[in-house]
């Protein structure tokens, strides 16, 4: 079967630590799409990492800068099925540097309450109702984002860059 066109999503939170809400986005386009909500991130290109496309597409199109926490797997190598033709990766990701702002693809953000059952109710892209749970499910780990177990060093390898300049 030929590879399925890769997409990375972020599961904006904002501790990874302690995860109390999500960051939505509401796209503008295509028209199919428009009004929905989804996880902001976007198409790898050619010879880029998953990880190095999630960078790019959030400082493109909410001009912040993150630390990413662990993924939330999907069911493919490839992560979630979106269509035919495409898959999306999903990470939990944590703010490090600049205000989310709509600057591209997107008319509104928004940080929705976890524990609510606020998230579940968005009207979101169908395909990624799935992530959605899941991403909730993640969410309720202690320590959700971290890749340690020590809770004073939630994301060690990214901590020293918290703070900095
Ligand atoms: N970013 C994102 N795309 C999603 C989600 N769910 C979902 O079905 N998709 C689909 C919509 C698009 O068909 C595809 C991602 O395309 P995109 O338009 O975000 O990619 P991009 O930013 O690289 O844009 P472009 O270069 O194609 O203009 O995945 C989601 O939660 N986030």
């Amino acid at each position: 079967m030929p590879e399925l066109k890769q997409v990375v999503g972020a599961a904006i939170v904002d501790d990874l630590g302690r995860p109390q809400s999500l960051l939505a986005a509401r796209r503008t386009a295509p028209e199919a799409f428009a009004g929905m909500w989804e996880f902001p991130g976007g198409k790898v290109e050619p010879g880029e990492s998953c990880e190095a496309a999630l960078h790019r597409e959030l400082a493109e199109e909410l001009g912040i800068e993150v630390v990413l926490g662990t993924e939330v797997a999907g069911p493919l190598d490839q992560g979630w099925p979106l269509n035919p033709k495409a898959a999306m990766r999903v990470w939990l990701v944590q703010v490090k540097t600049g205000e989310p702002l709509p600057l591209q693809d997107h008319d509104e953000l928004r940080w929705v309450p976890l524990r609510s059952g606020a998230l579940a109710e968005l009207p979101w892209i169908p395909a990624d109702l799935p992530i959605v749970t899941a991403v909730l499910q993640a969410a309720a780990q202690p320590a959700a984002g971290s890749a340690s177990s020590d809770p004073l060093a939630p994301y060690p390898g990214a901590v020293q860059d918290i703070g900095g300049n």
